[in-house]
């Protein structure tokens, strides 16, 4: 790593940037008269504050994607947001991302940018990186194209990478390249609030270290807020600074990140807690009975309900609401606090 990896990061401050109010956004299909709802973001409220790294988890088909392409605006049919608000503080310019779209078209990449998955995504495949950078950077940064390109370069040598990469295709480089140069492409314009979903997860562990050292550094120099989504645990260990558990389309929990990997409140949080590995231990992890529901029909009351350890009548009845929990975070539990990590 560089050593600009190592850059002081400023605190968190108690600034919101993004406020999330009651979302609900609905994969909605018509087939033959029949609607069917997919209630893949169902009830959500939460903030993101200035210079955080706020981190999203939850197994495959919580509905993690889904939350992040609505808070960025970023949805297309079938999807629809069929109530709640998503608003963004850029520095007192504020955004009502559904009221305002044309305002939150514009604030993309230069106040919000996404580093995504598969890097290919973003790359061409048959087009040079430095085109790239030039499609989606150069009109937001209001330079003549040697000052556009003065910029690039000396952005990507900050962030370890040589200049050369820009006259690259993307299959000449290597997978952890490439998602560093996504992550130079992303952060180029200086976003004030960065959203990356599996960043690390094609890679391998230490290509990951180095390519989420990377963000943090951003980050921190930056002093940029960040949502983080992955399914991996360790990851939001190493990385972020408060935590959200997602669960079939709704919170769980959510709360500092130590905090609740030190004492989780929700059943389902000290479940993913408990299955990750430890060095020294080669006990067998127990996994949870039955699979995630079906968000086209899902469980009544709490949907963990069918598949909790701890479940009680009331449980499938009524539906818990996110209230304050011990850990300086929140809950959506009848049960918060019963339970022990193993
Ligand atoms: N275009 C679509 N039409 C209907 N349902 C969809 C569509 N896209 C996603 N879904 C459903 O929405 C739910 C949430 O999916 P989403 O991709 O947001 O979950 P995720 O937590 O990000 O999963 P993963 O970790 O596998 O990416 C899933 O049940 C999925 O099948």
């Amino acid at each position: 790593m560089t050593e600009t990896l190592l850059a002081e990061r400023p605190a968190v401050t108690n600034r919101d940037v993004l406020t999330i109010k009651d979302l609900k956004a609905y994969y909605i299909n018509e087939h033959f008269g029949v609607r069917r709802e997919v209630r893949a973001v169902d009830g959500i409220d939460l903030t993101v504050r200035r210079n955080e790294v706020y981190g999203i988890a939850g197994e495959s088909s919580s509905g993690k994607t889904s939350l992040i392409k609505t808070l960025a605006g970023a949805i297309r049919p079938p999807m629809r947001v069929v109530e709640g608000t998503v608003k963004f503080d850029f520095g007192g310019k504020h955004i009502d991302v559904y009221a305002e779209p044309a305002k939150m078209q514009a604030a993309r990449w230069q106040h919000l940018s996404y580093i995504m998955q598969g890097s290919m995504s973003v790359l061409n495949p048959v087009r040079r990186i430095k085109r790239a950078f030039n499609n989606f950077a150069y009109r937001h940064m209001g330079l003549d194209s040697a000052a556009f390109r003065h910029r690039v370069e000396s952005h990507l040598q900050r962030l370890g990478l040589d200049p050369s990469v820009l006259e690259a295709f993307p299959h000449q480089l290597s997978g952890g390249m490439r998602q560093r140069v996504t992550i130079a492409l992303a952060t180029v314009c200086e976003p004030e609030f960065i959203i990356a979903d599996e960043p690390t997860t094609a890679l391998d562990v230490l290509v990951q270290q180095d390519v989420l050292g990377l963000i943090k550094e951003v980050q921190g120099r930056l002093g940029s807020s960040v949502v983080f989504v992955t399914h991996d645990m360790s990851v939001h260990a190493a990385i972020t600074d408060r935590l959200a558990i997602m669960y079939a389309g709704r919170l769980a929990e959510e709360g500092p990140t130590q905090a609740l990997f030190d004492n989780p409140q929700h059943p389902y949080t000290a479940h993913l807690i408990a299955s990750l590995p430890r060095i020294g231990d080669i006990s067998t992890r127990k996994s949870l009975a039955g699979k995630p529901p079906s968000l086209a029909n899902p469980p009544s009351g709490c949907r963990f309900h069918p598949r909790c350890p701890i479940a009680i009548d009331r449980c499938s009845k009524e539906v818990p609401q996110m209230l304050p929990s011990t850990t300086g975070g929140r809950v959506a539990c009848f049960r918060a606090g019963e339970i022990s990590v193993q």
